[in-house]
């Protein structure tokens, strides 16, 4: 049986802002396997609270109330050792990785400092072979890139590095926030594509965060779609974007013609104001407001997942329930 890598169970994140509750995240729960290593979608519009799991698993915020477990061990009680470990497992891949450079210092300092934190290499010869096999594999070659300033590097090339950074580590997930967002279409292919060959070489799992769905279907192993901070739906990105149950989903996807790699999905849903959905209507459905089969079950109870399809295919919507929907057409 496949070994449990990484579990978020009943994940909640609630920012305080003023006299309201920011509800970013709610009941979020996911579980990646560390045999076969797999592509994990996580989509929404913004605020949908994508980049809050991904802050949640790299550790930059804390969670409200749930629990993060990483190979068994729960990380709200791990040791300082665990934590060293789990931060070498689990790397980062951001939309810009501009920011994160220092301009000051060479591609090559990025590398060294890898080098130094974790205590990679045992001598200068190692770490020039590591470092250049972590270029390859990204399909970066030569000494030139590492004598460049992040400002003469294109954003292809920025997020490459960022990517072969990742890769040197040996991870075992690497948390991709928008790591296509800024580059261009055949940029785009090439770096999924790197994460396509890091994920089936090199076994490292991926929780990829995009808006984009059309990069989703091509990579994505299973999908999760957010709404206001709850999955609508959830299952194998295929099976989702091919045949969408929740009828926000299939708002989405109707957006997107057909799903094709140079076609950038930009869903334009004109929503009500956030706050007003998020604390108002915190104990039905996020959706109701808009929903075109809205029932008024779904304005006082929250819906769980149901089974909507195969291979786990759950959307969080009463229209799959067949005892409310019974009980509506009779009201
Ligand atoms: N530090 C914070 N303080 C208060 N509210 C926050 C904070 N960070 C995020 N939020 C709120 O939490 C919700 C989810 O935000 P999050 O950044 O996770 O969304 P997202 O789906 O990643 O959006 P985007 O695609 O725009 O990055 C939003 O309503 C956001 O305003």
């Amino acid at each position: 049986m496949s070994e449990t890598l990484l579990q978020i169970l009943n994940a909640t994140k609630i920012y305080k802002q003023g006299q309201n509750d920011v509800v970013a995240l709610q009941d979020f729960n996911l579980t990646i396997n560390e045999q076969p290593a797999s592509i994990v979608t996580i989509a929404g519009e913004s605020g949908s609270g994508k980049t809050t799991i991904a802050n949640l698993v790299l550790g930059f915020t804390g969670l409200t109330s749930g629990k993060i477990i990483f190979q068994g061990q729960d990380m709200s009680v791990a040791n300082s050792k665990q934590i060293k470990e789990y931060r070498r497992n689990v790397q980062a891949v951001f939309q810009d990785p501009f920011g994160v450079y220092n301009p000051y210092y060479r591609v090559q300092h990025v590398f060294d400092l890898v080098m130094k934190n974790f205590s990679m290499a045992r001598n200068k010869k190692e770490s020039r072979e590591m470092i250049e096999e972590a270029l390859n594999v990204v399909g970066l070659y030569g000494e030139d890139v590492l004598r460049k300033y992040p400002h003469q590097l294109s954003g292809g090339q920025r997020q490459r590095i960022m990517m072969a950074r990742a890769y040197m580590v040996k991870p075992k997930l690497i948390v991709a926030d928008e790591p296509v967002s800024m580059v261009d279409a055949s940029l785009r292919a090439s770096i999924l594509d790197v994460m396509m060959r890091l994920k089936e070489e090199s076994n490292i799992s991926f929780l990829y965060i995009t808006h984009d769905l059309s990069t989703a279907y091509q990579i994505g192993d299973r999908i999760f779609l957010l709404y206001q901070g709850t999955v609508a739906e959830t299952g194998k990105a295929t099976d989702v974007i091919d045949a969408p149950k929740h009828p926000y989903v299939q708002l989405l996807v109707d957006s997107v013609p057909k799903p094709d790699p140079n076609i950038r999905w930009e869903g334009e849903i004109i929503l009500p104001p956030e706050e007003e959905m998020r604390t108002s209507h915190r104990n039905g459905c996020r959706f109701y407001p808009r929903c075109p089969h809205r029932m008024d079950h779904c304005l006082t109870n929250f819906p769980p997942l149901y089974e909507v399809g195969e291979r786990e295919h759950l959307a969080s919507c009463f229209l799959y329930d067949e005892q409310v929907t019974k009980e509506e057409v009779k009201a």
